[in-house]
């Protein structure tokens, strides 16, 4: 954090963006809102403040007219309850159409005051499902970082019954029956429309397999002191959510005004087969998009002339092949050995066939990035024993397929990837970027860098492979930086996906296959620098 003056670290630059990165535990909310009320802050005014914001927020989406102003609010038990019964009595004096639907007979004391104050306003308050009228939308306020154990019976069917109403939902603070966590559905879940998620951004809203339930996320500031924050999570927080600020940062931009080719990096991308050219030409343009100063791309001789083709400023290496036309041997120029280059990136493409290469590489003491069939290969000599060995920094860039060729011990990374990655990494000491939907990037140390942002139109044949000469091209320039290797991934991770992003609203999420991707990036970074 740049120094600021005490008084106004709460209201700096510094602390949005602070609060736009930090990702928490349900655990970890619960100690930094224990230190808010130890600290004084009535729980009844925290949830006042809070249930007014959310109202605010309520109105912008669903703005009062002819034909929205009817609205169902879903009661639980605990304080999310108790936030959607405050939602429920300032959209009545807003002029709503409110009814609260809550089968609980237990509620917490503050909620129980909440329903008593409703009923007394005349909101009409239901405890079963029958007879429940129409709405236009509804707010789930069932359950929030409370929710303990999976839900069952009356409750469970309720939520199937809502979500079955094909309504617009919003969710206060997580949708209701997802873990705060890891994101999975317990029992069953409300499929929000959008969720509000309040004061910091939930873990489990960020885990792949939550993004059905979650729909649009949104965070609901509402201003917990940096230093309750900073007391919890320590000034560097070990799992943060990729932000603008945060990728810009790690770009080589501006340029210095004086330089060379050599000066912003040399890579080397050891890749394609004759069975698979344009996994080579991809990724080779996902490199030159990143800005390197100098490429070279090693390829079985066959595919020389067609990568000469499509980069003429690249070098392009022409290696021995083997018979089904997989590199054979990695033969470099003249008076040039991998200590030439800066960083290398292995692996789409080349076949199972190109083991004697990677190995090569992964003895090399370079910077060094394995994708795909560097992956598989990786995962056949044995991940950990083969990386033990590694002194210099290592990518690896699985999906999900892959990783779990590479981990088999690690628990299932469709349960909670961000642990499976963070596991992964501290078992290899490389830095690992499972792909998805919400990718996760880990270093040894346990930092997690999650990219809150992509969009489907990436789930295609060589978006990878974009991506791997994209982040290589990046570690080449940073060679000389002393930039966390794990935040140039993260970077390169995020342009990726704002260029997709990009494609997908001019061309739908139909039209971003790999080639017109490579053609996005550039407008991707422009359009973000402003
Ligand atoms: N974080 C903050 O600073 C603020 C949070 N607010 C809201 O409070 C909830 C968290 O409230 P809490 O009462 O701790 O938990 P829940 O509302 O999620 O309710 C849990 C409630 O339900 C019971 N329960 C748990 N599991 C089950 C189950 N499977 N079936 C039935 N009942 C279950 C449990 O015993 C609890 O009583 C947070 O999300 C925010 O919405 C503040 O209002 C504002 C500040
Ligand atoms: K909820």
């Amino acid at each position: 954090m740049e120094n600021a003056s005490p008084i106004n670290i709460n209201h700096s630059q510094n602390r949005q963006e602070y609060i736009s990165q930090v990702v928490i535990t349900a655990g970890q909310m619960r100690d930094i809102e224990g230190r808010i009320f130890a600290a004084g802050m009535p729980v009844a005014a925290l949830m006042e403040k809070v249930a007014g914001l959310i109202t605010l927020r309520i109105q912008e989406l669903f703005s009062l007219s002819r034909n929205i102003y009817r609205v169902g609010i879903l009661v639980g038990p605990g304080h999310n309850g108790g936030d959607a019964l405050v939602v429920a009595r300032e959209l009545h004096f807003r002029g709503y159409e409110v009814w609260i639907y809550s089968p609980f007979s237990k509620l917490k004391e503050l909620t129980a005051q909440h329903w008593q104050y409703a009923q007394s306003l005349g909101i009409s308050c239901y405890e079963t499902l029958e007879q429940l009228p129409n709405c236009d939308f509804l707010i789930d306020g069932l359950f929030g970082f409370g929710l303990e154990r999976p839900l069952t019976d009356a409750i469970a069917s309720a939520i199937n019954h809502f979500n079955e109403w094909q309504k617009p939902i919003i969710s206060i603070d997580i949708p209701s029956g997802l873990h705060t966590d890891t994101g999975e559905v317990l029992g069953t879940a409300i499929c929000a429309t959008y969720t509000l998620c309040l004061g910091l951004w939930k873990l489990g809203l960020l885990q792949d397999h939550a993004l059905e339930y979650v729909g649009k996320a949104e965070l609901i500031d509402f201003d917990i002191p940096f230093a309750d924050v900073e007391a919890i999570l320590g000034n560097t927080p070990k799992i943060k959510r990729i932000t603008r600020k945060t990728a810009l940062a790690s770009l080589p931009l501006p340029r210095p005004a004086v330089t060379h080719k050599y000066k912003a990096g040399h890579l080397l991308l050891i890749c394609g087969s004759r069975r698979y050219a344009g996994g080579a030409i991809l990724t080779a343009l996902g490199a030159r998009a990143s800005g390197v100063g100098m490429l070279s791309v090693a390829v079985p001789e066959s595919l020389k002339s067609i990568l000469v083709s499509h980069l003429p400023e690249a070098l392009i290496i022409g290696c021995p092949e083997t018979e089904s036309g997989a590199i054979l041997q990695l033969q470099l120029p003249e008076n040039t050995d991998l200590s030439s280059f800066n960083a290398i990136a292995c692996g789409p493409g080349l076949t199972r066939e190109a083991t004697p290469i990677v190995r090569e590489v992964i003895e090399s003491d370079r910077t060094l990035v394995l994708d795909a069939d560097g992956l598989n290969i990786l995962a056949q000599l044995g991940t950990i024993p083969t990386l033990q060995q590694r002194q210099a920094a290592t990518v690896l860039t699985p999906h999900t397929g892959e990783f779990q060729r590479l981990f088999p011990d690690i628990s299932d990374a469709k349960h909670d990837r961000i642990q499976a990655v963070r596991e992964a990494a501290a078992q290899t000491g490389a830095v690992v970027l499972l792909k998805g939907a919400r990718t996760a990037i880990a270093n040894s140390q346990g930092v997690v860098w999650i990219n809150p942002e992509s969009t489907p139109a990436l789930a295609r044949g060589g978006s990878g492979d974009v991506l791997t000469g994209l982040l290589g091209g990046l570690l080449a320039q940073a060679a000389t930086k002393q930039l966390p290797i794990e935040n140039i991934v993260a970077t390169a991770a995020w342009w990726h996906s704002q260029a997709g992003i990009l494609a997908a609203q001019e061309r739908t999420e139909l039209g971003v296959d790999a080639l017109t991707l490579t053609q996005y990036l550039m407008s991707a970074v422009r359009i973000q620098q402003c």
